[in-house]
């Protein structure tokens, strides 16, 4: 597919916004791709996604910029502007588990998923033959309690050497610093193996269990220093019966997991997902 530019807007509501900015993009003859509205009755704020052809406009992505600016500023838009043929450059963190980490490592392979998987970091050692395989560089950083902001540090430099656009934690289980999380801010995708807010925390299968659940799920969510409280990017349940123990509850958890996660990737990996307090809008 061409590559295309992905004007993303966030602002507060008013008549004019969809001509004004359809007008400029046609103004230099671009050919709009896709264009996605939401006028938001609560917040009184609108929000915009247009992907433009980039072979269709006369100039490149600073320049559009630049000619963009006087109606972001008139419209006082929070704006931003990427470039679909960049990929984004992704760093993985996993712990125990492996089944959301190598879905996303096949997705990736298999080129379903266009990103750049920088590396894997994980808590322990064993997944690094799985990783291997696919050709990710891995790095064991352990966390126990007396080398946790240690490990950290050596995390983040691994993330910034890395130019990390995107940390997705794919059952990662460690809580990650609030530094982190202000810096990455909706940068750092978690996958919750609940159905949130329900059974915030460690071992939400055994609390559902306990609750006699006739449903479980999985929410892929940006990650915010209160634990699974970030905005939801997306969700999927199974249904379950009397029967599953937890053990089961695990077992059918993980493919709803791997889905959500995968979904909730491709949405961020697409600019799809636009924040506004600790909502989103998924277009
Ligand atoms: N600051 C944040 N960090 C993390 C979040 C988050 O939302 N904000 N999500 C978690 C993932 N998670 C559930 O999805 C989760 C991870 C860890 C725990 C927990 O209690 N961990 C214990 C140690 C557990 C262990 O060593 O096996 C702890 O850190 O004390 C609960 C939920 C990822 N991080």
């Amino acid at each position: 597919m061409d590559s295309e530019f992905r004007l993303i807007i966030s602002c507060p509501d008013r008549v004019g916004i969809v001509a004004e900015v359809s007008s400029f993009i046609a103004s230099y003859g671009g050919w709009i791709n896709e264009a996605s509205h939401y006028s938001d009755p609560v917040s009184g704020w609108f929000f915009m996604r247009h992907c433009i052809r980039s072979s269709s406009l006369p100039f490149g992505i600073k320049a559009f910029k630049d000619k963009f600016s006087p109606i972001a500023e008139k419209y006082k838009m929070k704006w931003s502007l990427f470039d679909s043929s960049m990929k984004k450059r992704i760093v993985l963190m996993a712990s125990r588990e492996s089944h959301c980490l190598v879905d996303l490592l096949h997705r990736w392979h298999s080129k379903e998923l266009y990103c750049d998987i920088r590396c894997v970091i994980s808590n322990h050692e064993h997944l690094k033959r799985l990783v291997d395989a696919y050709g990710a560089p891995y790095h064991f950083v352990p966390t126990s309690r007396k080398s946790k902001e240690n490990a950290f540090e050596r995390i983040i430099q691994l993330v910034e050497d890395n130019q990390a656009d995107l940390i997705v934690l794919a059952r990662y289980m460690q809580i990650l610093p609030g530094d982190i999380c202000d810096t990455y801010q909706n940068r750092i995708i978690n996958i919750h193996h609940s159905f949130l807010p329900s059974f915030v925390g460690a071992k939400p299968y055994h609390q559902a269990s306990e609750r006699g659940v006739k449903l479980i799920g999985a929410t892929c969510h940006y990650v915010t220093e209160a634990l699974d409280a970030g905005p939801i990017i997306d969700q999927d349940v199974m249904r379950i019966t009397h029967h599953n123990t937890v053990e089961d509850m695990i077992r059918l958890g993980r493919d709803v997991e791997k889905l959500v996660l995968a979904r909730g990737v491709r949405s961020h990996l697409e600019d799809r997902v636009l924040v506004h307090g600790n909502k989103t809008i998924v277009f």
